[in-house]
């Protein structure tokens, strides 16, 4: 018998009945994954993937997990014995069930040394990050790390037996012990949401380690280039953060009681480089594609799906909503999807998904009354997501001279989120806040607001700025017109 007040470890496990157990048992895996960024998103998808592809293959393949800032996740992980939950929303209802393949949960700062050693292991080869678009430290102008950056300047400051803050610094210490110690080849898999994200990460990483005063840097970076791969994935599910009420849902459903579950969509896709250095999970047991090169389902899906998924933040914070589900209700949320999804296609490479089809998709995944994904968790670090988002394609439709009245719409309710007492959490929030004080007229605003994101280009285009700050006075009375 399992009892509510007993919590979810391997011991409750065992009373629980097989259909919540996970696919594989984690008492025969081996940690030979060391992710970064133990957040919901890992938890629902590389997680997943991973447990299958161990439970299809039989290979013992375990991840260790590192939290780069929650100490108290790390505990609450270990008290359950690195044991979670997963329920999937589905329009007609819940299925939840336990994950098993996070078998270590280690924070990066206290538990540096041993972090270290599993990034020397060589059991380990492959690394995973997810730590957000701000994880990575690129300098908004020329996308390589930005040294002068706070965190990284004290990192690649620090003293050697002083712990390490970023993940850049972290990953780029342990790849260098581990080259040192003359282990095997090793994969770096970013699963963040950034266009070319195994090339973006591989710079941060060489420009941390040019940047450091290593005597051995020279001799690290050739070995880098020879034996530590880093593609280039697309990932896909739409996992919101977790709420009390998904705590309650995960609990009923358990019968125990679970401080971390996750819940997520139904639908869920990988896409990964065929680019890897040294064995990894035979993720394609459990669906992943692996294909030459994954620009198509990369810019489509960031175009596409986290465009619209940002604007729809914007706009629908601009008129009162809270909720995606709830913005697809409104009379111009499908039509915004649609119409954005049309605008940008013409910037996308003719060998990915069909634009139309995929438009089709977003509408019934965004439609999903089950899922409660927030506006403002979507809104929140807008200065680094709609530079990947929407701003690669603005150019490219300026410069043929294509309308971009929908871009142009959603970047005016970036400009307003920015403007209000209550603007979304976001790295550059001093900076954009600013860009309303000073400046006089509204297109200056804009202008300001542009040359934060490092997009002095757009803010020189006075079409551009114009049309934008002429839509600032309808969004701001609450009207989305589109
Ligand atoms: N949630 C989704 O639907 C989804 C889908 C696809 C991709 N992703 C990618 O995964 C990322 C994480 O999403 P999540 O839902 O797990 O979010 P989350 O808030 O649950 O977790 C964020 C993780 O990033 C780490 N982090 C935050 N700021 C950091 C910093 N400055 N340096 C280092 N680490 C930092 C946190 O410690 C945490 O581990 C997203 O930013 C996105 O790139 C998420
Ligand atoms: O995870 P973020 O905060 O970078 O972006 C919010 C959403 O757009 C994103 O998480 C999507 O849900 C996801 O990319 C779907 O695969």
């Amino acid at each position: 018998m399992v009892s509510a007040d007993d919590l979810l470890s391997r011991e409750s496990l065992r009373r629980l009945p097989p259909e919540l157990r996970p696919a594989v048992d984690p008492a025969e895996l081996r940690t030979r994954v060391v992710h970064f960024g133990l957040g919901a998103f890992h938890r629902a998808h590389q997680a997943v993937f991973t447990e299958n592809a161990a439970a299809r293959s039989g290979e013992p393949w375990g991840i260790t997990a590192v939290a780069p800032r929650s100490a108290s996740t790390v505990r609450a992980l270990r008290d359950q014995d690195c044991l979670y939950s997963l329920t999937e929303r589905r329009p007609d209802g819940h299925r939840t069930r336990v994950v098993g393949s996070v078998v270590g949960a280690l924070a990066m700062g206290p538990d540096a040394r041993t972090v270290d050693a599993l990034l020397a292991d060589p059991e380990v080869t492959v690394v995973t990050l997810t730590v957000t678009e701000k994880g990575y430290h690129r300098s908004p102008s020329t996308g390589g790390l930005d040294t002068a950056a706070g965190p990284v300047a004290a990192d690649l400051a620090a003293a050697a037996d002083w712990p390490l803050t970023t993940v850049v610094g972290r990953l780029a210490a342990g790849l260098a012990a581990r080259m040192r110690a003359g282990a095997p080849p090793i994969n770096v898999v970013s699963c963040d949401n950034m266009a070319d994200n195994g090339a973006a990460l591989s710079r941060v990483i060489h420009d941390y380690i040019r940047a450091s005063t290593w005597p051995d840097r020279a001799e690290i970076l050739d070995r880098l280039a020879e034996s530590v791969a880093f593609p280039a994935t697309v990932v896909d599910r739409i996992v919101p953060a977790t709420s009390e009420a998904d705590r309650a849902v995960a609990g009923a459903a358990l019968g125990v009681r679970d401080a971390l579950p996750v819940t997520g969509e139904p639908y869920r896709q990988w896409v990964l480089e065929d680019s890897f250095a040294a064995p990894r999970p035979p993720w394609e047991l459990d669906g992943a594609l692996f294909v030459p090169d994954v620009a198509p389902y990369q810019l489509t899906k960031l175009r596409l799906l986290n465009g619209s998924h940002s604007a729809l933040a914007y706009l629908g914070a601009a008129a009162g909503l809270t909720t995606i589900a709830e913005t697809m209700t409104a009379d111009w949320g499908e039509r915004l999807v649609r119409s954005l999804c049309a605008e940008v296609a013409p910037t996308l490479p003719a060998d990915g998904p069909d634009p139309v089809a995929y438009a089709d998709d977003l509408v019934v995944r965004f439609r999903n009354p089950a899922m409660h994904h927030l506006l403002r968790q979507i809104g929140s670090d807008g200065s680094v997501k709609i530079t990947e988002r929407w701003l690669p394609g603005l150019r490219e439709l300026r410069a043929h001279g294509a309308s971009t009245a929908v871009l142009e719409l959603a970047l005016a309710a970036w400009a307003e989120s920015t403007r209000r007492a209550d603007a979304p959490a976001d790295p550059a929030a001093e900076a954009l806040a600013a860009c309303w004080g000073t400046a006089t007229r509204p297109a200056e605003t804009v202008r300001a607001l542009l040359r934060v994101l490092g997009a002095a280009d757009l803010a020189g285009d006075e079409a551009l700025t114009a049309s934008v700050a002429d839509r600032l006075p309808a969004l701001r009375a609450g009207r989305v017109e589109i």
